[in-house]
């Protein structure tokens, strides 16, 4: 095992890492009852929003920290311009606005400066305009003593696949460059998936009833990075035990839920887990 607690790629045996991490990841509470129980962050990237409104009003109205991101703001300006006077009044503006400000558009980066939100430029072209929203989260929380559980980066699958990848990569640089406070999960939402990453170690997903009760109600395992030697799961329609997934090998998509309230997922490596969420998109 590694000084930092991981397991090293090396070390391949399943009982090395059964003990050393163990997550939970309550999935009704991060997505359905957040404004109870959770503090957050809501980034929102550069593509439209897909999200119906009663669930985008929800999760930015009970966010902890509302950011939009570049061109994101564009998306977010649209979003409210399709909505009635009433709702966008609802809507207080994003706390923060940050980017190269290379697609955000004149004019709606006047509007956002005439509005009062803080404008922070973030002109290092060697991160993208997400993975530096993070680090200026972490800035913002420090600074204003606000602790956060997790953060929502709104986003989709759909538009520049380089994006979508790099959109993975601050998952990972999240995590291994610790940009946020170790504690804090980072979840990308794309229309009505949720992804985030499983660290090597021992997973419960408690899943969501709205996604248990959801006929075609999917989910995958996605070795991102490098092979994982050893998966283990339950409560899937096609479990894994204790079977490697690799590209060019198996990678476990188009995977389904059996109807138990929990998955456990037992791994040796990192894995990419995206799963349905029924009721949250327009359509
Ligand atoms: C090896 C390497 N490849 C590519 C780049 C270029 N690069 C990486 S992140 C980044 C900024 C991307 O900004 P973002 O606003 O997230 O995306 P955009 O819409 O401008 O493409 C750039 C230019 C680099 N710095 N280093
Ligand atoms: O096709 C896309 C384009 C962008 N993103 C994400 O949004 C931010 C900001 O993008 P800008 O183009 O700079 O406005 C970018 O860092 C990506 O995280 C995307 O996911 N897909």
């Amino acid at each position: 095992m590694s000084s930092n607690g991981h397991i090293d790629n090396k070390d391949t045996s399943c009982e090395a890492f059964c003990a050393v991490n163990c997550y939970r990841w309550n999935i009704p509470q991060v997505i359905i009852e957040n404004s109870k129980t959770a503090n957050y962050a809501v980034l929102i990237l550069n593509r439209p929003i897909s999200q119906n409104l009663d669930f985008v009003t929800k999760m930015w109205k009970n966010a902890s920290v509302t950011i939009t991101v570049d061109g994101g703001t564009r998306q977010w300006e649209q979003f409210l311009k399709n909505q009635t006077e009433a709702v966008r009044k609802t809507f207080m503006k994003p706390d923060l606005v940050t980017g190269d400000f290379d697609s955000i558009g004149d004019e709606v980066l006047a509007l956002y400066t005439k509005k009062g939100c803080k404008m922070i430029v973030t002109p290092d072209q060697n991160h993208t305009d997400f993975t530096k929203a993070l680090m200026e989260l972490n800035i913002h929380c420090n600074g204003n003593g606000i602790q956060i559980d997790h953060v929502i980066a709104f986003a989709q699958g759909s538009g520049r696949l380089d994006q979508t990848i790099g959109n993975i990569q601050s998952l990972f640089l999240a995590r291994d460059k610790l940009l946020l406070d170790p504690h804090t999960k980072v979840f990308i939402l794309s229309d009505d998936s949720l992804s985030w990453l499983l660290n090597p170690g021992e997973h419960t997903i408690i899943v969501p009833k709205s996604t248990l009760k959801y006929k075609r109600a999917w989910c995958s395992l996605i070795p991102i990075g490098e092979p994982c030697k050893y998966v283990t799961s339950t409560g899937l329609k096609w479990n894994l035990d204790n079977q490697p997934l690799q590209f060019g090998q198996l990678v476990s998509t188009s995977n389904a839920f059996s109807g138990s309230e929990t998955v456990t997922i037992h791994c040796s490596h990192t894995l990419l887990w995206s799963m349905k969420i029924p009721g949250i998109t327009k359509s």
